[in-house]
């Protein structure tokens, strides 16, 4: 019989698929010198995010914060509406926690970039209740190419890890949601001048 506690498992090293291997002459992140202070509240990107968007009453309601170097931490709080089985998170919901902590990055590298590829590792179960204590950091650059990864814990930073995940985000304009989103929700959101805003910051580099 397996020494491992229920719903325990023992630590086995994460593979990633080659696509989430950055090439040779990737480079190392760079903050952007208006990223928000580490300690700083990360705000909502968009009112309407299912991840971060304070509009969605059954959304993640996911709040960040940025870290040090090219990471912020993040925290969601599991509630009745994320079950997948009786009292425990749906795994896609778990995957949205650590697709959104990942966007999060981009409020410290300032591009807008949209996920090409998310890798979740599911380690351990997610009770309804729990503090899921999320760390995310860009890893590597390439090109448009953005590299990262994830990691949640359970309860607290120090808890034990719930779930992984690395990623690759593509580097977009804003144009990409004006072209291919519903008309509906992108003449609403051109018509809010904070998010209008929000959007362009973010295309203007130095
Ligand atoms: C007015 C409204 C404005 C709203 C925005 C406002 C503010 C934004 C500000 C801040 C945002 C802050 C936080 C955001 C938080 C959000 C978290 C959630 C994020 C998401 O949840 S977002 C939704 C899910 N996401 C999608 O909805 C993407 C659908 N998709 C596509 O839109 C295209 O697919 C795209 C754009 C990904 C690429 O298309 P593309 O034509 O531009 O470029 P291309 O295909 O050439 O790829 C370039 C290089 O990436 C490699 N590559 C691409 N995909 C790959 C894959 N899957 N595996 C391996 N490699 C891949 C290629 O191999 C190539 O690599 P190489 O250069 O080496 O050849």
């Amino acid at each position: 019989m397996s020494t491992v506690p229920s719903g325990g498992k023992t630590p086995r090293s994460v593979v990633r698929s080659p696509a989430l291997t950055p090439p040779a002459d990737a480079i190392a992140p760079v903050r952007h010198p208006q990223a928000p202070a580490p300690g700083e509240p990360i705000g909502s990107h968009y009112a309407h995010c299912f991840g971060c968007g304070d509009e969605q009453p059954h959304g993640l309601l996911l709040q960040s914060r940025a870290g040090e170097g090219v990471t912020i931490t993040a925290e969601f709080t599991v509630r009745p509406a994320h079950q997948g089985a009786p009292g425990l998170a749906h795994g896609g919901v778990l995957a949205t926690a650590l697709d959104e902590s990942l966007g999060a990055l981009q409020w410290l590298l300032r591009v807008i970039a949209v996920t090409g590829k998310l890798e979740t590792d599911f380690v351990r179960p997610v009770p309804v209740g729990t503090v899921l204590f999320l760390t995310a950091e860009a890893t590597a650059v390439s090109g448009r190419k953005i590299f990262c990864s994830a990691t949640g814990r359970l309860g607290g930073p120090d808890g034990p890890v719930a779930v992984r995940a690395g990623a690759l985000f593509v580097e977009v304009k804003v144009d990409h949601f004006v072209d291919n989103g519903r008309q509906e929700e992108i003449r609403a959101a051109m018509a809010d001048p904070d998010q209008v805003r929000r959007a362009r910051a973010f295309e203007v580099n130095p």
